[in-house]
């Protein structure tokens, strides 16, 4: 069977962990067959914390160490939320310390999530935008439930705020310029059909068999011999990563300039009120 071949991991938050003595990430060995799954679990609807940006590095860390793995699924353990991107309460009020300790959560994870030497495929059961997108779009490949609520795509520039280099760098490597540059400009969040049709997600399948599919596209990928494909996928990326790489710190400079600005500020604060009064 198909689910024989996965092993879990599961990412929590640790303010959702049961009691202290259960390990943040768990990491178990049963599998033989290679492939792990990370479930994203930080209701109520993902968002990436600098707790559950760190807790994801550490658990690929662990993985990329482990030589039993070769593969990753990466999905979500909250219904139909895959995740809603960065914490924007991480954005907001707090001090140039913690900023730049958070956007450097943000820059290793991505680093570590785009040069991975695993076969990383994106099973999206959800609504995915920003920094939501932009973990499915650092994937081999990704397969998206066919749900019109399932939107995806980076859409920073409805906060008032801007998708990094990096950021915009990933998405024109997946679709191209001109769609890259019209989505991010409007930030546009595609609904599936429009996601495929743009090559933004691989493929669509019905919700409930994104997670065998993801398998079967994970076999595939994975009757590739590791070194070749690995090589390849470094020819591919690494060049886009460097750009980062050598600039790490003057990002973090930039980052901070730009989320301390009173405007910046502002339009976090009124799009984070706008989502609490949604349901009031
Ligand atoms: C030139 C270069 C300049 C350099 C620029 C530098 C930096 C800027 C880059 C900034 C990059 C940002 C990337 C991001 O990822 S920003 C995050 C973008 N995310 C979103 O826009 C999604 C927002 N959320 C939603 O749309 C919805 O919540 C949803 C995901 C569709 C789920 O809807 P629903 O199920 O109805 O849930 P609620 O909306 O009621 O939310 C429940 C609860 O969660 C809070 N929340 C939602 N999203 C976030 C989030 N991203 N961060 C923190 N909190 C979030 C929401 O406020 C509710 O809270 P309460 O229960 O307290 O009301």
């Amino acid at each position: 069977m198909a689910q024989d071949l996965v092993d879990g991991l599961l990412i929590k938050a640790r303010s959702h962990l049961p009691p202290p003595s259960e390990p943040l990430g768990k990491l178990s060995k049963r599998d033989r067959k290679g492939v792990a799954v990370i479930k994203l679990k930080n209701p109520p609807v993902n968002s990436l914390s600098l707790e559950v940006l760190t807790e994801f590095v550490i658990s690929l860390e662990k993985l990329e160490n482990d030589k039993t793995f070769r593969g990753v699924i990466v999905t979500s353990d909250c219904p139909g939320i895959f995740s809603a991107g960065l914490d924007l309460t991480e954005m907001c009020g707090k001090s140039q310390a913690h900023y730049a300790e958070f956007w450097r959560a943000v820059q290793e994870l991505w680093l570590r999530l785009y040069l991975s030497n695993l076969v990383l495929i994106a099973a999206i059961n959800g609504v995915s935008p920003a920094g939501g997108c932009l973990i499915s779009l650092t994937c081999d490949y990704r397969v998206l439930a066919d749900n019109p609520k399932y939107n995806i795509g980076l859409n920073e520039t409805l906060l008032g705020v801007v998708a990094p280099s990096w950021f915009k760098d990933t998405l024109v490597n997946t679709v191209g310029h001109r769609t890259a540059e019209r989505a991010l400009q409007l930030g546009l969040l595609f609904p599936p059909a429009e996601a495929l049709r743009v090559g933004m997600v691989d493929q669509v399948v019905p919700e409930d068999q994104v997670h065998s599919t993801a398998l079967s596209v994970m076999a595939q990928w994975l009757a590739v011999p590791d070194h070749a494909r690995q090589l390849t996928k470094s020819l591919m990326r690494k060049p886009t990563a460097d750009r980062l790489v050598k600039q790490r710190d003057a990002d973090i400079q930039y980052f901070l300039q730009f989320v301390s600005r009173d405007s910046i500020q502002k339009s976090l604060r009124m799009y984070l009120d706008k989502l609490r009064q949604k349901k009031g």
